[in-house]
């Protein structure tokens, strides 16, 4: 593989962006903190008007904490799920949760609800994200958990949430990359043109 493959692209761009992410959530005033993605934007709840399933994740370290918007869509009567890690290979379910019920620890430092429920299919998945540019691509762990999701779930909306710190010039795209239809940050809703 030469070095300017999309694939070692990828790998460099993760280190900064990691890092970039690292230092704006370290000098971010707590109180900004501690308010961001708490409330669905109303762009995006008429969006999701008719969805059942909505899949968060359990912020991790510095990514944008997506479990804060738990409350409010339960409130809007929707069904919040979250992923279970199943193997080291990408695959990965989806699992009803609600706030209060307890979670298990996964793989890779995740931790998930209870799998007896069973998995359900989401009509919007709201991933966690490395870096996003304004085509919407979006730029991940690298385990391809998300894009291989994406690809299962085609007809579900698929949300970025970043923080704002996260958005760079160009994502690097591979062909299997679909590109998110939004883009919600600390201070945006970022819509795609074309939808
Ligand atoms: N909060 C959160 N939950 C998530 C994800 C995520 O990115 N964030 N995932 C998003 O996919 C899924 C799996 N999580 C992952 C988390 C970390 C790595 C990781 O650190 N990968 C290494 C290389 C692989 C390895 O260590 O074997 C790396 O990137 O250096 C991979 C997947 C499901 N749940
Ligand atoms: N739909 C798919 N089916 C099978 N393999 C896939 C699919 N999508 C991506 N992959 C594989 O996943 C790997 C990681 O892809 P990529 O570097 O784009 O991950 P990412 O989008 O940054 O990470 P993630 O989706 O986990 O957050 C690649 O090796 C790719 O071959």
């Amino acid at each position: 593989m030469s070095d300017d493959s999309p694939a070692a692209d990828k790998v460099s761009l993760r280190a900064i962006a990691r890092q970039r992410r690292r230092n704006f959530v370290a000098t971010l005033d707590p109180l900004a903190h501690r308010l961001a993605f708490k409330a669905v934007p109303s762009p995006l709840a008429r969006r999701i008007a008719d969805a059942g399933v909505v899949a968060l994740y359990m912020g991790l370290d510095d990514e944008a904490p997506a479990q804060r918007l738990a409350p409010q869509l339960q409130a809007m009567g929707k069904i919040v799920a979250l992923p279970r890690v199943i193997d080291r290979l990408g695959s990965m379910e989806f699992l009803a949760w609600n706030a209060d019920d307890q979670l298990f620890p996964g793989l890779y430092g995740t931790s998930h609800p209870e799998p007896a429920g069973g998995a359900v299919t989401p009509d919007v998945i709201v991933a966690p994200l490395i870096a996003f540019d304004r085509a919407m691509n979006r730029l991940g762990q690298g385990g391809g958990y998300y894009d291989r999701a994406f690809a299962r779930f085609p007809d579900a909306l698929r949300i970025g949430l970043a923080w704002s710190a996260q958005e760079i010039d160009m994502v690097p795209s591979d062909p299997w990359d679909l590109p998110l239809h939004m883009v919600m940050t600390e201070v945006e809703l970022i819509e795609a043109l074309d939808q």
